[in-house]
């Protein structure tokens, strides 16, 4: 077996902390089942910087059935504080699904907005997501549709591409260069180009035994449409020249039309820095390595009283947008600012989902959001 939580157990509920599995003997022992309100939230106050919800497709599917109502932003929402889902009913039909919908959010939010600031590095140049190798393969489809989500243009896990019902892109790795030998690039290049489905993108892997600007033409001159530098780290020197003298010798040899795509190690300020001079990149540290959001699962109403611990806000709340762009917290029950948009829409009624998830209509949903918050673009977020 491999370490995978199987489905079952996630929506069985045993996919949980097993400290909840005691709060429900405890509970239950007590003849004790409180109707409340709990809310997600990782900021308590607006703070000014945003992030990209992610994931909420999967806590839908996990609270579908269940005696609950729950209102949440709309995935591709950029948020800043404030709650982003609220759940209610009798605490203990969702008391152990707590653990797993922190986990559904926390991450793939984490690599939405870390795949944003890639996007928003370069709005109109072509991103692949290439992340799929940094994390367990359980959890390949999360990362390919959070950089969907982000606007990726593409992304290179096949089984991904199952689950979202796409294809999954990409070019050829070294290793079918590397099986040619040395000196025989032509051949691995043209095996590819006879083997290949004629709807694959042609784009040849330019890096692997000689100069990335001599390899890169004479992939051109076999009629690849694009070539791809992935060069190592240790032999990149200045990488921006050796991008330019690739499109510079592209062109002197007729082949202006050949786009040239890099990858390795590429983040927001590398896309920036050759954004001019690259047709487009393959990035994936920097999405999987993005650090989960510290969202919270808290109660803050009992029994229709306002309940929470020490620190957090206590009451049902809502979360607007104002006019001016910014964001607003304000108890669910209060008129909300004025001009206030609220943000929440209901996503289960009755343990039916009743929202949907069209995920290009998410993705615009993020683009429309970055633009007006003018989403970290032109800083140096890596
Ligand atoms: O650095 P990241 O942004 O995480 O990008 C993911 C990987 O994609 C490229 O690999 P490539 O397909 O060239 O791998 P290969 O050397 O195994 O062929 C690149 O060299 C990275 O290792």
């Amino acid at each position: 077996m491999f370490d995978i939580v199987p489905e079952s157990a996630i929506e069985g509920g045993r996919a949980t902390d097993a400290y909840f599995l005691r709060t429900e003997e405890a509970l239950n022992h007590a003849g004790r089942n409180p109707r409340v309100v709990a809310e997600v939230t990782a900021d308590q106050f607006p703070t000014g910087e945003f992030e990209l919800l992610a994931g909420l497709k999967d806590v839908a599917r996990l609270l579908a059935g269940r005696d609950v109502d729950a209102d949440a932003l709309p995935e591709g929402t950029l948020f800043d504080g404030g709650p982003v889902l609220r759940v209610e009913g009798p605490y203990l039909e969702f008391a152990r699904l707590e653990t797993s919908i922190l986990g559904f959010l926390s991450h793939p939010t984490a690599m939405a907005t870390a795949a944003l600031e890639a996007r928003r590095a370069a709005p109109e140049t072509s991103l692949l997501s290439f992340g799929a190798r940094h994390v367990h393969p359980s959890i390949a489809g999360t990362v390919d549709r959070s950089a969907l989500l982000a606007g990726f243009d593409g992304f290179s896990h096949a089984a991904a591409g199952d689950i979202m019902d796409r294809e999954a892109s990409g070019t050829m790795p070294h290793a079918l260069v590397i099986c040619f030998g040395p000196g025989n690039q032509e051949d691995a290049w043209r095996a590819f180009d006879e083997a290949v489905d004629p709807d694959v993108p042609r784009i040849a892997l330019c890096d692997t035994y000689d100069d990335e600007v001599d390899e890169a033409v004479r992939a051109a001159e076999l009629g690849f449409d694009s070539v791809r530098l992935d060069t190592t780290g240790s032999r990149r020197g200045d990488f921006r020249h050796i991008v330019r003298e690739t499109r510079w010798k592209l062109d002197v040899n007729g082949h202006e039309d050949v786009g040239i795509f890099v990858s390795g190690g590429i983040t927001p300020r590398t896309i920036r820095w050759l954004a001019d001079v690259a047709d487009g990149f393959g990035v994936g540290s920097h999405i999987t390595s993005a650090d989960p959001v510290d969202f919270a699962l808290d109660i803050v109403e009992v029994g229709g009283k306002p309940a929470a611990k020490r620190g957090k806000l206590s009451g049902k709340k809502a979360v607007y947008r104002t006019p001016d762009g910014g964001h607003h917290v304000a108890l669910a029950d209060s008129e909300g600012p004025e001009g206030g948009e609220s943000l929440f829409e209901p996503l289960i009624r009755d343990g039916e989902v009743v929202a949907g998830f069209d995920l290009d209509a998410a993705t615009e949903r993020a683009r429309e959001d970055a633009e007006r918050v003018g989403f970290r673009s032109g800083s140096g977020a890596e």
